[in-house]
């Protein structure tokens, strides 16, 4: 197969591009640095879009965007170990570099054809951990010693219940590549929707002079979120996995006919899930999928803290956590997913607006 890069010695190319594009593929913190550089003297703005790739539609809509605000749009991909948990998914977690690689060269090709766009995908950024933990990575323990932020009490609701050092390390890895890239504005996605809370208590609390843009959630057809983990789901999990945003569907409709109190709005949630696991359950075990709902959640938009009853003036966020099991009884050739089909973990929400 064709290498994903090239660079030659020709002084025209010397720098390493996606092949037949424009991408520079950035390695290091001083190459990022020295690309960013004219960008600023010139006063080219420049959109930034963190990622650790394994890209999709969800990814490519925020790059789309970026290109529409921004004279230049870079893009990283960089699998974050201080954001996984000792027993998470960083070993297996997907690394496709070529299918990346050739999807960020086709979508430069789509944008360089649509007059909308202010720029174009000028340069993705893929460091490694030695360049990104300069004093020696800390280890993804809860303990872990090292230069970290922390962002609380946000970050220690929810996702950073059950995942008690992802925020610690997503902040602290935006924090690094916001200095590194200097961006105008950032694109986060609405998938991760704790998330973009905790950026934007990042940007406001350390003065920032970012703007975050949240990008909408982009979604199969059936309505399943797009996630780079959904590969890990094969064919039987993958028809069950809509279970969370079914469940949050049937709260906004509940919300949208009038219920206010939380009982009502995730009672309508946990149904679902219920109904859902029940008919699960009543099939043989080389048909059925199990799963777990980690939690289903009705929060307030800027704190994330639990709401007993919503403030349409304010509005709220229903999200969801569910764990897809791995299938019982696997049949012989049967798709189970990357990596053997573990278990998965899914998000999801919708966002209640304010009236
Ligand atoms: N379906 C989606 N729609 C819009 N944005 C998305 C979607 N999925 C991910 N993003 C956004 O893309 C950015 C990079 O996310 P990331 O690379 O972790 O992908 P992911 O699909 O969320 O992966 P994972 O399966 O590990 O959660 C984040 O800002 C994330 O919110
Ligand atoms: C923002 C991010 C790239 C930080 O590693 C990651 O959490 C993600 O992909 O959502
Ligand atoms: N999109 C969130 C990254 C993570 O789960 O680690």
């Amino acid at each position: 197969m064709a290498s994903a890069c090239s660079s030659s010695s020709s002084s025209a190319s010397r720098f390493e591009k996606i092949p037949s594009t424009s991408i520079r593929v950035l390695r290091s913190v001083e190459s990022v640095r020295r690309w960013r550089k004219p960008h600023l003297l010139d006063h080219r703005s420049v959109g930034f879009v963190p990622t650790m790739g394994a890209l999709h539609e969800g990814h490519l809509s925020l790059i789309r965007t970026a290109a529409r605000e921004n004279h230049h749009v870079i893009v990283s991909i960089y699998v974050n170990p201080a954001q996984f948990g000792v027993k998470e998914d960083l070993a297996s977690y997907p690394v496709t570099w070529e299918a990346d690689s050739a999807k960020l060269a086709a979508l430069d090709r789509e944008m360089a054809d649509d007059g909308a766009n202010l720029g174009r995908i000028s340069a993705v950024f893929m460091p490694t951990t030695a360049d990104m933990y300069p004093s020696g990575f800390p280890g993804q323990e809860v303990d872990s010693k090292g230069s970290f932020v922390t962002v609380t009490p946000v970050g220690e609701v929810l996702e950073g219940a059950s995942r008690p050092t992802f925020f610690r390390g997503v902040a602290t890895v935006c924090m690094k590549l916001f200095n590194i890239v200097q961006p105008e504005r950032v694109y986060f996605g609405q998938k991760d929707v704790q998330q973009t809370v905790v950026i934007n208590s990042l940007v406001r609390d350390f003065m920032l002079p970012i703007e975050v843009v949240v990008g909408p959630t982009q979604r199969a057809a059936d309505g399943l979120a797009l996630s780079s983990r959904n590969v890990y789901l094969g064919e039987r999990r993958r028809g069950v996995a809509t279970v969370l945003h079914r469940a949050l569907k049937a709260a906004e409709a509940a919300y949208a006919s009038g219920a206010r109190d939380r009982e009502t709005v995730l009672g309508a949630a946990k149904k679902v899930a219920d109904d859902t696991l029940s008919a699960q359950m009543a099939l043989a075990p080389e048909k059925r999928v199990k799963f777990e709902i980690d939690y289903i959640s009705l929060a307030d938009p800027t704190t994330m803290e639990e709401l007993t009853v919503v403030d349409p003036a304010k509005g709220g966020i229903l999200s969801g956590a569910v764990r897809m099991l791995p299938v019982e009884a696997p049949q012989e050739g049967e798709d189970l997913g990357h990596s053997g089909g573990p278990l998965v973990r899914l998000i999801d929400n919708i966002i209640l607006q304010p009236s």
